[in-house]
């Protein structure tokens, strides 16, 4: 069933699981993750960010959204596990009333690059409209650097915990994305992963919403392999070890944001594919091949985060 995603995390946040939101930018991704939420009985929260509304829109923002909305609907209403759609990363206005407006069960206002008080002004006006058509909200306090299709940020910026107690109880914002050092893509860490926890502690003692981890994918080593052993080129590349991410559900993140996973586990599928079968030429064979191992990852993450068996 389509749900509001506040529903899925206040119920993790109460129990101290986490639900990892998936990103999709296409129909094979989403058939994919929701095998594997099906098959771990698990809540579900899928998200797009405006590059992939843009993508599934063909630069049309209303019909990129709408495009979603139809497609995790049609499915979601015939599951009897919670499914919920969110933008990820709003930056702008328009996307923001494009997802508002299609019926995504929540948004993310991104406005963390700006200073404090115009990211709470922001956060503030959306939180008032996305509320009146009864869509939740994440924002985001603090940067994560790194690089992703739009998504690029200079260099990592921590959240002060003292102003993430004011900016929830000012804005109403259902739930937090606190930077504590994760970045996008798959080049998180030039050493040693290095995560702010008891930053992170603070954060969920003095706002009590349920958290959001962005930046979280562990770059895992047997994907890169299978991608690299078939021509990919991904050396340096670094995610979050999955005891941090552990560690991270234990002090209070809830939603834990996991793009580059599924993009290397799919890539790593197609490459072996297409050398193995180099006869092959219809899509839903080859893209299939892409689909098995995210769906392997999806359902690897849901039970490693906690919340199989919690549809
Ligand atoms: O936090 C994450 C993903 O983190 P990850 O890279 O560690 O998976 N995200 O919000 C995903 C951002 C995707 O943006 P775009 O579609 O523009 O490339
Ligand atoms: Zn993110």
């Amino acid at each position: 069933m389509y749900v509001n995603t506040k529903d899925i995390l206040e119920k993790a946040s109460k129990e101290y699981y986490a639900v990892p939101a998936f990103n999709i930018n296409n129909m094979e991704f989403f058939h994919a993750i929701l095998e594997g939420a099906l098959e771990k009985r698990a809540p579900l929260i899928v998200e797009t960010s405006e590059g992939a509304i843009k993508y599934a829109g063909n630069g049309d923002i209303f019909k990129g959204a709408r495009f979603f909305v139809e497609m995790v609907r049609l499915f979601a209403d015939s599951v009897d596990i919670p499914v919920a759609l969110h933008l990820d990363h709003g930056k702008h206005f328009e996307y923001i009333i494009a997802a508002i407006k299609a019926g995504y069960s929540s948004v993310m206002i991104d406005a963390s690059e700006e200073p404090f008080e115009e990211n709470l002004r922001k956060t503030k006006e959306i939180v008032k409209i996305a509320h009146a058509a009864g869509v939740s909200v994440e924002a985001e306090l603090g940067q994560l650097a790194g690089v992703e299709d739009n998504v690029v940020a200079a260099e990592n910026v921590l959240v002060d915990p003292e102003q993430a107690k004011i900016f929830v109880e000012e804005t109403g914002v259902d739930f937090l994305a606190p930077a504590i050092g994760t970045s996008h893509g798959a080049f998180k860490f030039k050493g040693e992963a290095k995560l702010d926890f008891e930053r992170l502690k603070k954060v969920k003692e003095l706002t009590k919403v349920p958290l959001v981890l962005h930046g979280a994918s562990s770059v895992l080593p047997e994907y890169v392999r299978i991608a690299e052993e078939y021509g990919a080129d991904l050396s340096g590349a670094k995610g979050v070890p999955e005891e941090d991410l552990k560690k991270c559900v234990e002090l209070g993140i809830n939603k834990v944001n996991t793009d580059t996973d599924l993009r290397i586990a799919f890539i790593a599928g197609l490459r072996k594919y297409l050398k193995e079968n180099p006869k092959e030429f219809d899509p839903r064979h080859y893209l299939g091949a892409g689909k098995k191992f995210v769906k392997e990852v999806v359902m690897n993450r849901l039970e490693f985060l906690g919340c199989a068996g919690k549809a």
